[in-house]
Parts: structure tokens; C-alpha cells; sequence
């Protein structure tokens, strides 16, 4: 694939903490448009990554572009094409969502009617009108995520790094955001999903990367050709000993 048509390209990627080598060699490389799982068992090193990739961290060796440029060279320009949503992220307490999104919309450059517009679209998606001028801390843990991932796509970035987004919504709404990611990465807008739930990766993602030890051990197309595959599972399972 030319580089160009590249949201995500590492190659040969070294990163450690100290004795602790985190990323060991990894090389891969995420097209647009696509819905990329990002596997791997506790410690494998998809954080560091996600970091890396986010201008965050810079690698000790090997290279990192994102659409087309390289983060720890202009963090900040690479971040506004981004959008960004750790596993674990809360707005701020003191402040309603709808006031957040007003801040976030500035930060970002979303022209007032547009933001207007996103905001109802996600209010409705997941049924929050009634807490958009509720102060934060006083909302629950999943509508505080429901705040930050709406945040997190309110400018359409190109290209959005999300870590477990489902973790505390119900069925329905883990479901209607399934079906936003589908969608939007069909619009030719690409999402990298750090996950611990092969389920939901195998249900939605065009294709999976599985990390081990800081390096990439399968990289698998879903969808296609996936009918003779053996499970993903196993792969984690040939890393572990039986208890
Ligand atoms: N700031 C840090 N200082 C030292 N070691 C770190 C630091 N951050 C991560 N590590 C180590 O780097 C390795 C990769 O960690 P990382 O957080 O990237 O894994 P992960 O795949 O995201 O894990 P999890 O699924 O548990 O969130 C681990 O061994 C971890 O202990």
C-alpha cells in the first residue's frame, strides 16, 4: 500500500521504560477507512503504541507516521487531526457536558451551527438530553463516557484512537455506537480500537492486529476470508500457561 493512503505506519518500533522493553521491532501499517482492532494480552504494549502514535511518547528507534506525518515532530498540529479517547478519561467535574462541548468545539474550531448540529446528533445517539446541563460529577460513570467519546468525535477527525469505548454503556447503547464506528469508518474516516473483546472486534473491524511482548503476531483481514481462520483466541492462548 502506498504510505500515502496510510492513516498508520510503524516500522520496526523499539520502545522501553527503562529495563522494560514495551515495543520490540513492531511494524504495521493501518489503512484509511479502516476499523483496525487492536489486540493484545495485559502488558503487550498497545498503550505505548497508541502513545507513540499520539505524539505522546517518541520511539527509541524505528519510525511513526500518521497521516503522513510524523507526531513527536509536530505534536500539537497532529493531534487537531485526531481524535483521542483513553480507556479511562472523565470531563471535568465541575462544568455540564453541554458546557464541555462548547469548550471542546473551541478548542477544536467547530463553527458554532456545526457543533450545534453534532451535539444533538450524539445527544440523541445516546439519549443524554436530560443530563446536558447536569454538572458532571453528578452524571454516572457511563454517561460520563458517553460525554467523553461524543467529545472525542465532535471535530470528524480522520482518524480516532479509542480504548474500550463500550466499557460501561448498556447493550443499547454499546450497540448504536457499534453501528456510529461502522459507519463512519465506511465515510473513509478510519478508527484504531484498543480492545480486550475479540467478540466485538470479530463483529465489527475490518481487520485485527494481535500484539505480543511489544510486537505484532497476527495481522488478519476479517470479513473476506475469515471462514477457514482458526479463533483469534487461540493465539492469545499459545502465550499463556494452563493455570
Ligand atoms: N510509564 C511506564 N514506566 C515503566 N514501564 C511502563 C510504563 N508504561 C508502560 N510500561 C510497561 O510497558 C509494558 C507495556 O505496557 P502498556 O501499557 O503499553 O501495555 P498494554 O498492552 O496497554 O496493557 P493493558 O492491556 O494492561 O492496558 C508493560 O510491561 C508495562 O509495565
Amino acid at each position: 500500500m502506498d504510505e500515502n493512503e496510510s492513516a498508520v505506519v510503524l516500522e520496526r518500533v523499539g520502545k522501553r521504560y527503562g529495563d522494560v522493553v514495551a515495543l520490540d521491532g513492531l511494524s504495521l501499517s493501518v489503512g484509511r477507512g479502516e476499523l483496525f482492532g487492536f489486540l493484545g494480552a495485559n502488558g503487550a504494549g498497545k498503550t505505548t503504541t497508541i502513545k507513540l502514535l499520539t505524539g505522546q511518547r517518541v520511539p527509541d528507534e524505528g519510525s511513526v507516521s500518521v497521516l503522513g506525518r510524523d507526531p513527536s515532530v509536530d505534536p500539537v498540529e497532529t493531534r487537531r487531526h485526531l481524535g483521542i479517547l483513553p480507556e479511562r478519561e472523565d470531563p471535568p467535574s465541575f462544568v455540564t457536558p453541554r458546557e464541555y462541548f462548547g469548550f471542546v468545539g473551541r478548542v477544536r474550531d467547530i463553527d458554532s451551527e456545526m457543533l450545534a448540529a453534532r451535539v444533538d446528533g450524539w445527544t440523541r445517539r445516546f439519549a443524554f438530553r436530560e443530563q446536558l446541563d447536569t454538572l458532571c460529577t453528578d452524571l454516572s460513570r457511563g454517561q460520563r463516557q458517553k460525554v467523553m467519546i461524543a467529545a472525542s468525535f465532535l471535530h470528524e477527525p480522520d482518524l480516532v484512537f479509542i480504548d474500550e469505548p463500550l466499557a460501561n454503556l448498556d447493550p443499547i447503547m454499546q450497540e448504536r455506537l457499534k453501528e456510529f464506528l461502522v459507519a463512519y469508518t465506511r465515510e473513509e474516516n478510519t478508527v484504531f480500537l484498543s480492545t480486550h473483546h475479540i467478540d466485538v472486534a470479530e463483529e465489527i473491524c475490518t481487520r485485527v492486529g494481535v500484539l505480543r511482548d511489544g510486537h505484532l503476531v497476527e495481522d488478519r483481514r476479517l470479513g473476506d476470508s475469515a471462514a477457514g481462520d482458526d479463533a483469534l483466541l487461540d493465539v492469545f492462548l499459545d502465550e499463556v500457561d494452563a493455570p
